[in-house]
């Protein structure tokens, strides 16, 4: 397997906070990787740290053979590597067909893309995503009407319309109904087999990361403190340790 994404010795403090120190991690093209660790421990920073949202202290990221250390969010963006976010960032005035139109790379925002004709390509693949991940039947609807769990089914849409290489997720499954859940695992597995999307994903729920990855890093106190296959990290005795300790 090819390697897609590789971290080296990431380091990252706020005023003195050490918030990643040392953390390499590697994800291959095709994978599905899991990123966890105890409220605190790191893990949004270093996907911050990745898609170039800010500058890091030490270490080198590379992305698809390329060096993306200093670049910064578009240019990273414009690789094909992207991220979701916790709390979801869909335009809430624009129905679920506009959201979506907008999110190709050749649509970056400008105003006046709002105003020229879509065209109809860009338009049947925002349909057709919005019909794998089952909101077809809301695709007029203002994204702002939408439930918190189908506004993260949107972004997922959002960001799969520009074909990312890989895309990291802050915690898909976070406030979405346990029904539901499954669901959003078949997609994002679906994502990855079928389109060929890697995946690296923050996820507190034990019972859907155990589920969807094929390989874990657990952060824990900004450092890497375990790696390998789901089950042996989650047995791992340092990364209970790690987890009871931080209650
Ligand atoms: N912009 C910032 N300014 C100051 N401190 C920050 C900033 N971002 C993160 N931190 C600190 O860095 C540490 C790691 O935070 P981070 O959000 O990366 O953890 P996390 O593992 O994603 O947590 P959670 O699971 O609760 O979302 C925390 O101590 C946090 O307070």
């Amino acid at each position: 397997m090819s390697t897609l994404l590789e971290v080296t010795g990431v380091s990252k403090a706020f005023e003195g906070v050490k918030a990643n120190t040392d953390v390499s991690i590697r994800v291959n093209a095709g994978e599905i990787v899991g990123l966890i660790g105890p409220n605190g421990s790191g893990k949004t920073t270093l996907f911050n740290s990745i898609v170039g949202y800010h500058p890091v202290d030490g270490g080198t990221i590379q992305f698809a053979g390329k060096e993306i250390t200093t670049l910064r969010v578009p240019e990273i963006a414009r690789l094909g590597l992207l991220r979701t976010f916790q709390q979801t960032r869909v335009y809430k005035q624009m129905n679920c067909v506009e959201n979506l139109q907008i999110s190709t790379p050749a649509a970056q925002l400008s105003t006046a893309s709002l105003f020229v004709r879509v065209p109809k390509p860009v338009t049947e693949k925002a349909e057709a995503l919005l019909d794998f991940v089952g909101l077809s039947s809301k695709r007029y609807l203002l994204a702002g009407d939408l439930s918190f769990g189908q506004q993260k089914l949107l972004e997922f849409a959002m960001a799969l319309m520009s074909e990312p290489k890989l895309l990291l997720l802050d915690e898909p499954t976070a406030g979405i109904n346990p029904t539901l859940i499954n669901g959003l695992i078949d997609r994002l597995r679906r994502a990855n087999a079928e389109f060929g999307v890697t995946l690296l994903v923050i996820e507190h729920n034990m019972r859907v990361i155990m589920n969807l990855a094929t390989r874990l890093y657990c952060l824990a106190q900004g450092k890497i403190l375990a790696e390998g296959a789901p089950e042996a990290v989650r047995q791992d005795p340092r990364v209970i340790e790690a987890y009871l300790g931080g209650h």
